[in-house]
């Protein structure tokens, strides 16, 4: 496979480089954990997945076990790992443990002092923190294999590669910032789906990067929104626009779409012999080169590492799939676990040299064992078999794609195996003294003579070592599997069929919505769907991670061409370091409803501004009647202790409230920038609040409406159009629970690789701020919010319910294609799907 050769001819376990320096001062840490986001976790709460796994943990070990966890100990256990960082062994698995969920941060910061780059730049590293940190929650913990953890181990096997001589030699502190942090956030964001995928479902990244990397494109966008929110831009201003541009160039040439053109490339330059790296446009290629191996370097790990990744990788594959099945699409072939299984994904073609080097890797290796070793690798080496390489699926639920492969049926090594890696690995006698002692190792460097096996020197030995090292009654000793990820840990949910927060199948616009909207604004009912506009969360929901809003909204709009104004990025941001809040005050009051519509040059016209809306002519007895009401609730409203505070609207978070603003027909006051400004507010419902407990006035009269625009004003009414008690997040494509329950069941089941129906307790409950937040409205209010808005009739009558979901990034929805879809006029795009709203 092309991959495979591609790991043999560049991945290179290089020599351990000593580490320059200590990687953390005392005085770090402690400024660190003053700041409460030094290693030791703080907990902030504001991610829920990670937060509940870092909570439990502090609890576990501090208060029962291990009173020394408050002294240097947990410290010690993270500066030994980062001690050995530059050594093939590191394992990212344990350091998340020890660093308790920070692994990136933690690793990252380390790197940065260790090649002197805070140094270098003058980087103050509170803010390089923040920016490592922005990118660790920027990474999905659901998904099981590109999470942050897999960010971690990539950046690892770059720093490895940094150290290669020819590369260490000419590579200039800006380069190697470029290599860091573009190989830290080179799968930022990832929906932990493929680009396939995300094509064949019409999702909104497809559309905005025209199924051109897709993922990638996000990536480095959401990278840079990283760097601009973390404020290290700021300290960057000479560099910045060379390192954005080379950050951008290294997380492009990871789209393995792309992999034949470099591979042609490279393959040049080797064969003429031409690669000069005193040259920057020679080091950038290689340097390219260099992410892509350390992006698919796991199989190159010691056996205990790469093990790991392949059963996440291919969990993550089988995921897809199942997701596919479900939406009956297509199921990709290597994500069908019906028709393959881990075995098979990881195994290259058979030949017949594989197979004899098997042989040898066998006998070689038996002899070589140390005593240790034969000890651990005895019950192995007795019957030596595939098997030992693929532990088998629990009996229970084995399938016959599952059957465990005999050696003859797959006859080879392992497609993680390299056959020319030369560096001793423990444990896995397969891959051993039998590995040629030259290796493809790139610009003709020696190749590193094995070393003896040391305990430190494996993963999973550094992670026996951290045992003895910390407190034998701590949490770390306590479990023998600690390094790895919490799924198969009962108290430690990490997996994705533990962690998805809601049935994320039923969080995708329906494809008749779809076609609804497609009809609608195209007026073509046989558009295609991948034309469609359609409102879609990136798949599967990500983490109520506010701050994937911020990302999307900053970098994707500041830096695609069609760019929103800030006024959004703001809106969505929920990290306040930038703007302040508290000052809003005197600054004019924003927010942008929950249909915006947004404009991206600063300008929004007048017309499509909601607080532009039509004025009430008041000329009407009734309408003043009515107005006189709606204002007297207004008031008592305002004088409702509960109410919101007007300035707590500046930014909109997940959990803030979704409805629309109104402004008051006395104010109209359009602020610089075109930006929405709610001059009032109605008491909104929280993204957060059922939203049966906002019961919705009945308006019966169109006219009135159209005064107050939307004014959805919670009053002790009884629903009239709410059929049934729905979480202002559910998702709507799902059935209300009666007579639904097979299909909510069917979308809300995932089959893990052990073909376990995963807990899916959390799954119906709606996430604080990752739920759509919805706006509903009788059918004929929609529809007038709709011409509203949209200035026009809509085509179709129709048109029911307008929503957004409080997860999805906006810029989605201001960031498009101009011309390719009628609703996009002007360069404006609007911020809605439409449903059926269930009957
Ligand atoms: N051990 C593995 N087995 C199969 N595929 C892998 C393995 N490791 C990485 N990959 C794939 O290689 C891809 C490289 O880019 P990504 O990290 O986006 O996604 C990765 C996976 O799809
Ligand atoms: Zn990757």
């Amino acid at each position: 496979m092309l991959q495979s050769l591609f790991v043999r001819e560049m991945v290179v376990a290089p020599d351990d480089v000593p580490p320059l320096q200590r990687a953390f001062s005392k005085e770090d840490w402690v400024l660190l954990d003053a700041m409460g986001c030094g290693p030791t976790p703080a907990c902030s709460g504001k991610f829920l997945t990670m937060h509940k796994r870092r909570r439990k943990k502090l609890t576990t070990r501090s208060l029962q076990q291990d009173h020394a966890i408050l002294d240097d100990i947990h410290h010690g256990q993270v500066q030994k790992i980062l001690d050995r960082s530059s050594k093939w062994a590191f394992n990212a698995f344990t350091l998340e443990t020890v660093a308790g969920g920070r692994s990136l941060p933690v690793f990252c910061v380390h790197l940065f002092h260790w090649y002197g780059l805070l140094d270098y730049f003058q980087l103050d590293v509170v803010h390089v923190w923040k920016l490592f940190t922005l990118i660790e929650e920027g990474y999905h913990s659901t998904n099981p294999y590109h999470n942050s953890i897999h960010a971690t181990d990539v950046t690892q096997a770059m720093h490895c590669f940094l150290q290669e001589e020819k590369i260490r030699q000419h590579i200039t502190p800006l380069e190697i910032m470029a290599s860091l942090i573009g190989a830290v956030a080179h799968d930022l964001d990832h929906p932990g789906v493929n680009q396939h995928f995300l094509i064949s479902t019409s999702n909104h990244l497809a559309i905005l990067y025209e199924n051109m990397s897709v993922l990638e494109n996000h990536h480095w966008r959401s990278a840079i929104g990283c760097l601009l929110e973390s404020g290290v831009a700021d300290q960057l201003l000479p560099y910045r626009s060379d390192l954005e541009q080379q950050i951008r160039d290294l997380i492009l040439a990871t789209d393995i779409n792309r992999q034949q053109e470099f591979l042609t490339k490279f393959k040049k330059f080797i064969d003429e012999d031409s690669l000069d790296l005193t040259k920057a446009e020679h080091r950038h290629f290689i340097l390219q080169i260099a992410l892509k191996c350390a992006d698919i370097s796991n199989p190159t790990r010691p056996w205990d590492i790469s093990h790991k990744w392949s059963i996440k990788v291919c969990d993550e594959f089988f995921r897809q799939g199942e997701f596919e099945r479900q939406l009956n699409l297509p199921v990709t072939s290597i994500c069908d676990q019906q028709t393959t299984s881990v075995a098979k994904i990881q195994v290259a073609q058979e030949n017949v040299e594989q197979a004899e080097e098997v042989q040898t890797e066998l006998s070689d290796d038996e002899g070589a064992a140390t005593d240790e070793e034969e000890a651990t690798t005895k019950r192995s080496s007795e019957t030596p078999s595939i098997h030992d390489f693929i532990p088998p699926p629990p009996k229970e639920i084995r399938r016959q794609s599952l059957a465990v492969p005999t050696l003859e049926s797959l006859g080879v090594r392992r497609h993680s195996v390299p056959v020319n890696m030369e560096q001793s690995l423990p444990r896995t006698i397969y891959r051993r003294e039998s590995l040629p002692t030259s290796r493809g190792v790139p610009f003709g460097r020696s190749p590193v003579s094995p070393q003896p096996e040391s305990r430190a020197s494996s993963g999973l030995r550094e992670e026996d070592e951290l045992l003895q090292y910390g407190s034998q009654s701590s949490d770390l000793s306590s479990s023998p599997h600690h390094s790895s990820t919490a799924e198969d840990q009962p108290d430690r949910p990490l997996s994705a069929e533990n962690l998805l927060p809601e049935p994320s199948i039923t969080s995708m616009t329906s494809s008749v919505a779809m076609s609804r909207l497609s009809s609608l604004l195209q007026g073509n009912t046989s558009a295609p769907a991948s034309k469609c506009l359609t409102r879609q969360q990136t798949f599967p929901p990500p983490q109520p991670y506010i701050r994937m809003r911020y990302m999307s909204a900053t970098a994707e709009m500041t830096t695609c061409p069609e760019t929103a104004h800030e006024g959004d990025s703001r809106s969505n941001s929920s990290h306040g370091s930038h703007e302040n809040i508290s000052n809003s005050n005197n600054a004019p009051q924003y927010t942008i409803p929950s249909i915006a519509v947004l404009s991206p040059n600063n300008s929004c016209p007048p017309d499509l501004l909601v607080s532009e809306a039509p004025q009430p002519q008041k000329s009407s007895l009734l309408s003043n009647k009515r107005e006189t009401e709606a204002a007297e609730k207004r008031k008592n409203l305002q004088n409702d202790p509960k109410r919101l505070p007007t300035t707590s609207l500046t930014r909109r978070r997940g959990s803030a409230p979704v409805s629309l603003p109104l402004s008051r027909p006395d104010e109209k006051t359009l602020p610089a920038g075109g930006e929405l400004m709610p001059s009032d507010t109605q008491p909104l419902r929280r993204g957060s609040v059922p939203i049966e407990i906002a019961h919705y006035h009945t308006f019966d009269d169109e006219s009135f409406i159209e005064e107050h625009l939307i004014n959805i004003t919670p009053v002790e009414t009884t629903r009239t159009f709410w059929q049934y008690q729905r979480r202002g997040s559910a998702p709507m494509d799902l059935p209300p629970v009666s007579g639904g329950g097979e299909r909510r069941e069917q979308l809300t089941r995932h089959t893990s690789l052990n073909g376990k129906a995963g807990r899916r307790k959390k799954q119906l409950k709606r996430r604080s701020s990752g739920g759509p937040e919805t706006v509903c409205l009788p059918e004929s209010h929609s529809e007038l919010l709709s011409r509203l808005l949209l200035q026009r009739k809509p085509e179709n009558p129709d048109m029911l319910l307008a929503r957004r979901r409080g997860s999805l990034p906006i810029e989605v929805l201001t960031v498009g294609h101009s011309g390719q879809l009628p609703l996009i006029r002007d360069n404006y795009l609007f911020n809605f799907t439409l449903l059926s709203f269930p009957a």
